[in-house]
């Protein structure tokens, strides 16, 4: 496989504005990928497009090589690609259910969904959780739990909105942590934000959107 998802020919407006006037985007197998831009630039319009959760005109795309129609959003997508808001909301029940939502949606047999949930706690460090409620949690351990729901699907693509605004030290650094786990289990991810350490994280490349366009830079280019 060459490339994961691509698309090229992508416009969305809002009312008489443009927004996105994007030539090509071609994501790699097993790649991560920062999303930076502007306040306001379109990064979270982006990735809810590619999440099929909001509509633009494409001229063609393909997934693992094979073209694809992004409207209606294929059943395939909704499965290989998820997106972890920036604030995820949590149901109000324990951290297995809110882990193990998805499995359950999908009709994974309960021994299995039980193994997953704790390989995915594990994972995301939020063992200590069990028996707690979400309100009681902190922003950090919500960001934990919201992308340990992400990975127990398995997905090929995650799209990571603004993933460790509003934390600070260590909780910050817990998340920041997990995304290269991400990437050696072959999965890719895109993220957009502002901080400088998941753009420093090594191998990520950095898509910049600028007045609709989409530039590909070295992760490291310091101007905006
Ligand atoms: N449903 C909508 N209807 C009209 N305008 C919208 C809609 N959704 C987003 N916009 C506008 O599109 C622009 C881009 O918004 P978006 O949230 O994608 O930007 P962003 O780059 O993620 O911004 P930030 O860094 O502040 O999160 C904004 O001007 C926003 O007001």
């Amino acid at each position: 496989m060459n490339s994961l998802l691509s698309i090229d020919g992508l416009q969305k407006s809002f009312a008489q504005r443009r927004l996105l006037d994007i030539d090509r985007l071609q994501i790699a197998p097993a790649s991560a990928y920062v999303l930076t831009g502007a306040n306001g630039s379109g990064k979270s319009t982006l990735l809810r497009i590619l999440a099929g959760l909001e509509s633009a005109q494409i001229d063609a795309a393909t997934f693992c090589d094979a073209p694809i129609s992004l409207s209606p959003y294929p059943a395939l997508l909704r499965d290989a690609v998820l997106y972890v808001h920036q604030h995820p909301v949590m149901f109000s029940t324990s951290v297995e259910a809110n882990i193990g939502y998805g499995l359950a949606v999908r009709g994974i047999a309960r021994a299995a969904q039980a193994r997953r949930v704790a390989d995915a706690m594990a994972w995301a460090g939020v063992e200590h959780l069990r028996g707690t409620r979400p309100s009681h949690w902190s922003g950090g351990e919500k960001q934990r739990v919201a992308l340990a729901r992400a990975r127990v699907l398995r997905p090929q693509l995650l799209l990571l909105d603004e993933p460790t605004a509003n934390l600070d030290g260590p909780a910050r650094e817990q998340v920041i942590a997990l995304i290269p786990t991400l990437l050696a289990e072959g999965r890719s991810v895109i993220m957009a934000c502002h901080d400088r350490d998941l753009i420093g994280l090594p191998g990520v490349q950095r898509l910049k959107l600028k007045e609709g366009r989409l530039e590909l830079r070295d992760a490291n280019t310091q101007s905006d």
